[in-house]
């Protein structure tokens, strides 16, 4: 078999006094995603459809919440592992897609920078990286504003 397919999904909760990363993109907002980590769901909903697609687990088994070592790490740093841990075992991306749910701020003005910079990281083209944005029609946890939540599917080519 020479593709492996592996879906991925993260919520952090909303809080004033963090900044807002998604996709490694510094969004400029009045509240922020709380975590271990910089809380980029998005990068983070992508590292576990990556794992997935492998059965290699998730991104917890990597860089345990109980570690200081990932207090306020870049999850782009992360998703770099990741995406070694994945060519160490012979594939790579074919595409990725992702949602971001999210009631504001308006994400659109900043979709390209999230597909460039997760594509960097990935190795691989923008246009083998798709983010979209919707919001939650004010329903549930991510409508309240709450939190935001993430939700990715990676495609694997063996190589
Ligand atoms: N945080 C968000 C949410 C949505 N968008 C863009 O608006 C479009 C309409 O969103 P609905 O939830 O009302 O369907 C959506 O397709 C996105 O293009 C956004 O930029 N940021
Ligand atoms: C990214 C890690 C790193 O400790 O922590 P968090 O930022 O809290 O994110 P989460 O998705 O809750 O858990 C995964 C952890 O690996």
């Amino acid at each position: 078999m020479n593709i492996r397919i592996g879906n991925g999904y993260d919520i952090h909760r909303l809080v004033s006094d963090r900044p807002l990363i998604l996709g490694g993109v510094h969004i400029p907002h009045s509240l922020g995603l709380l975590g271990h980590s910089d809380a980029d769901v998005l990068t983070h909903a992508i590292m576990d459809a990556m794992l997935g697609a492998l059965s290699l687990g998730d991104i917890g088994h990597y860089f345990p919440p109980s570690d200081p070592q990932w207090a306020g790490a870049d999850s782009l740093v992360l998703l770099s592992k990741v995406h070694q841990l994945v060519r160490q075992h012979g594939w790579q991306i074919g595409n990725v897609d992702s949602v971001v749910v999210a009631e504001r701020p308006k994400l659109k003005p900043h979709i390209e920078k999230m597909r460039e910079t997760i594509a960097q990281v990935l190795q691989v083209q923008p246009n083998q990286v798709g983010v979209k944005a919707t919001t939650n029609e004010k329903l549930g946890p991510t409508g309240r504003e709450e939190g935001i939540c993430a939700y990715a599917v990676v495609l694997l080519e063996k190589f």
